[in-house]
């Protein structure tokens, strides 16, 4: 189990985020929804320590390993896919493409292009990377900043395919998202409106299709 527990950041006078508590267990896929500048990035940020809240209390198991896919690929377009890997896994080729950093790269299609220059790479290309990158730390919470923005519905599909198998195999996720079909995988979904978080939809509890209009419904002030 993850969690965070009144979390609160401001920029200036910027109240990005007010007493936001929030958990997610083994095997449980959450969603943030909410409007451009709702604070999702942000509230990411802080679950992946890469911003610091201005208070709040982290419930984290200290065994566990949390990893952040930002909205922006952290890739170098001048180096290969492969370079690309040995930056955040440093090793020879032999060692880091190992058979499970293999496999990944298998399932999520990337190993056809391992040797070509992520500036020749395709948007959809380039996000299966990263998130092969991501998934080589092993993360038992994965976090995921609009990861499905601007692919194909066949990149898309193939992503939500990735992720329901990681799913079912305990992972854990936390997905900011405008992409109904990725809000239709999630177990809960949360909005974030003026900075508060509320538990909007619970399939745990209510299990069933949410239409397009619902999602539209909840994100309105
Ligand atoms: N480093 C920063 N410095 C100052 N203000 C920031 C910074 N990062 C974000 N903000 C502000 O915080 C608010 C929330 O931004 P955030 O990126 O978390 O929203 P979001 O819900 O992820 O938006 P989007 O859907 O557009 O990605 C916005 O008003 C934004 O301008």
């Amino acid at each position: 189990m993850f969690s965070v527990s009144s979390v609160s950041k401001s920029y200036g006078k910027n109240k990005v985020l007010t007493d936001v508590s929030l958990s997610v267990s083994p095997g449980e896929c959450i969603a943030l929804l909410g409007i451009n500048g709702s604070g999702k990035s942000t509230l990411l940020g802080i679950l992946s320590r890469n911003i610091k809240p201005d208070s709040g209390c982290f419930g984290f198991d200290c065994q566990a390993n949390a990893a952040l896919l930002p909205q922006d690929n952290p890739l170098i377009s001048e180096l290969t896919a492969i370079d690309n890997i040995r930056l955040w896994h440093p090793g020879s080729r032999k060692t880091v493409m190992n058979s499970h950093n293999m496999s990944i790269c298998q399932s999520l299609g990337v190993d056809s292009f391992l040797d070509k220059r992520v500036s020749k790479l395709s948007g959809g290309m380039k996000k299966r990377l990263s998130l092969a990158i991501t998934m080589m730390s092993d993360p038992d919470l994965l976090l995921l900043d609009e990861p499905l923005a601007s692919l194909d519905l066949l990149c898309k599909n193939g992503i939500l395919s990735y992720l329901q198998n990681y799913i079912s195999h305990g992972g854990s996720v936390i997905i900011a998202t405008h992409e109904t079909s990725a809000l239709d995988i999630c177990n809960k979904i949360y909005t974030l409106k003026n900075g508060h978080i509320q538990l909007a939809i619970d399939r745990n509890i209510s299990p069933g299709y949410t239409s397009p209009e619902t999602y539209i419904n909840l994100i309105r002030s």
